[in-house]
């Protein structure tokens, strides 16, 4: 390994083995290489001595990183890389977990929204197809029918491998990745190597990591290039869908929704309902589908035929998928997106709780709803503490003009003062002048004041949480779970039994 990724060392004994790597060292397993990373608060091999009493074999570190350990644990043998860490991390952790090798076809799904729904429909799909899925995505990882829990949205490349490893221990010969820009950047990715990898769309988000949108889209671009995948494929309705497949290295295949663009598959939505969207995707050389999703959008069709798109791309043929589904419809279930908590059959309003936490997903979900919806909308929201604050004013507004009341809660409000964020949501949304504003700081009561205005065929949407168990307040991690919440609450108006 030292030769083979030009590492210096250090006391390294010889035939050390190596069982894995780990880039934290409260992680560290007996055997572990450990990985002391330079971060933005501290120098990971601050905590060698720590890593050391856990068992690791030996650290992987930069110069300043060897000088530290030299200190904190002088008997760990050190492997010492020139270049920053994560430049040599994935390909050592491939390595040591053995996932160069490993010959299930992989997918990879980047874009601003719905990268966690065509995770879940890739999986979905590749089940009707008899193919044995594992997925990685901002919900949850699972590994065949195991779930793990997730932190990142696209984990450390130590965390991927050994994520991949276990794939394919258990038979999984399909996995569908989420890609974030961060991962990109990061080189998280690195030593995975994509069989097809996609992009749905793209507008304004984490511009508190990338500064501008030109980088925050040069990160999702590159994931178009040889060193990353096989082959792409493009949703081109929007200007930048066109350029990643203008300015993509790699070869792709373009998908569009809206008629007469030039494309070489084609969506027609046929029916929609607040129970999902029925489609018809026509392609290249006769390739055809007719199905539906039981979560209601256009989006959701669109990311139906994305996913359906990339498995025909690495050698699945829609015919082979189509065999294994009931009509064409594709039963996903896909936790905290859209997620109905009230039953379908039940004569009183809805409520939905989703993760959307962009502009872009709001207009998305709410012109959707505004399609369906057979009465008042309501929409509940809040915005992230320590992150893009130049997206809430937008948020705001879209949420105003697509629903008839917003109530403006708190979400993680982190370290920022609660207020100051509703504030910038209120502006914003005051600023469409077409919903009731109104604010209600403490989530718990905002979603039974969203409960006693709602009537029997009113909708009530519950954007930001989705999935998520805990709410970070002030570096505090207090649990909180919407689902639950909203669950409790409709249990408390006699709306669910
Ligand atoms: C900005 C960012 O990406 N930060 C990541 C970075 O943290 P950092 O540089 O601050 O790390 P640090 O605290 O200085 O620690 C340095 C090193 O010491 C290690 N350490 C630290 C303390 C200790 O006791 N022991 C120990 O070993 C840490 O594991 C780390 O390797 O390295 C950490 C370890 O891998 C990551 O967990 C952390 O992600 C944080 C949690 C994060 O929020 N990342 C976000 C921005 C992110 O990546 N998001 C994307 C997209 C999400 C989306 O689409 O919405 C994602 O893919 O999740
Ligand atoms: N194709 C789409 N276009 C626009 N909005 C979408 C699309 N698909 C889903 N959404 C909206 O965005 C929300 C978040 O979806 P999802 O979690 O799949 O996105 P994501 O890209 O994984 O987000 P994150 O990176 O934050 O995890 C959905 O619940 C829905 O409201």
């Amino acid at each position: 390994m030292v030769d083979r990724f030009g590492l210096r060392t250090s006391g390294l004994p010889t035939g050390l083995a190596v069982t894995g790597v780990s880039l934290d060292s409260r992680d560290v397993r007996p055997g572990d290489l450990y990985v002391g990373m330079p971060g933005a608060q501290r120098h990971g091999a601050e905590f060698a001595g720590q890593a050391a009493a856990s068992g690791a074999s030996a650290m992987l570190t930069d110069a300043p990183g060897a000088e530290l350990a030299a200190a904190a644990a002088p008997d760990l043998p050190v492997l010492v890389s020139e270049a920053h860490p994560r430049t040599v991390l994935g390909d050592v952790a491939a390595a040591v977990y053995g996932t160069d090798g490993f010959a299930a076809r992989i997918f990879g799904v980047t874009g601003t929204n719905g990268k966690t729904s065509v995770v879940y429909l890739l999986a979905e799909l590749l089940r009707a197809a008899g193919i044995t899925a594992g997925l990685s995505s901002t919900a949850e990882r699972r590994i065949g029918d195991e779930v793990v829990v997730s932190n990142l949205t696209s984990p450390e490349a130590s965390e991927l491998h050994g994520l991949l490893a276990r794939m394919a221990e258990v038979g999984v010969a399909g996995v569908a990745l989420e890609v974030s820009a961060q991962a990109v950047v990061r080189h998280r990715l690195d030593g995975v190597h994509f069989d097809v990898v996609a992009f749905n769309n793209f507008s304004q988000d984490h511009l508190d990591e990338f500064g501008d949108l030109e980088t925050y889209f040069a990160a999702k671009l590159a994931l178009f290039s040889p060193e990353h995948a096989e082959r792409g494929v493009v949703v081109v309705d929007s200007p930048w869908g066109q350029r990643i497949a203008r300015e993509s290295r790699i070869p792709v295949t373009r998908l569009a929704t809206e008629y007469g663009q030039d494309a070489d598959w084609h969506l027609a939505i046929t029916r929609q309902t607040l129970d999902g969207v029925s489609f018809v995707l026509q392609g290249p050389e006769g390739a055809h589908f007719r199905g539906s999703v039981p979560v209601f959008g256009r989006f959701m069709a669109e990311n139906a035929a994305l996913a359906l798109i990339m498995l025909h791309e690495a050698g699945i043929p829609i015919e082979q998928v189509s065999r294994g589904l009931d009509h064409g419809r594709i039963p996903v279930f896909i936790p905290g997106r859209l997620e109905q908590i009230t039953e379908s059959g039940s004569s009183g309003p809805r409520f939905y709780v989703d993760y959307g936490h962009t502009p872009g997903a709001f207009a998305a979900m709410l012109d959707a709803l505004g399609e369906v919806a057979p009465g008042r909308i309501i929409f509940l929201f809040g915005a992230d503490g320590d992150r893009d604050t130049t997206k809430r004013e937008e948020m705001g507004r879209i949420a105003a003009a697509g629903a008839d009341t917003v109530i403006v809660c708190d979400y993680h409000p982190r370290s920022e003062p609660p207020e100051a964020i509703r504030a910038q949501l209120i502006a914003g949304a005051r600023s469409a002048r077409h919903a009731d504003v109104i604010e209600e700081g403490d989530p718990r009561a905002a979603v039974r004041l969203a409960i006693s205005l709602a009537d029997p065929g009113d909708v009530i949407l519950y954007a930001g949480p989705g999935h998520e168990d805990h709410q970070e307040v002030a570096g505090r991690f207090i649990p909180y779970s919407a689902r639950d919440e909203v669950r409790g609450a409709l249990r408390e108006a006699g709306l669910l039994p």
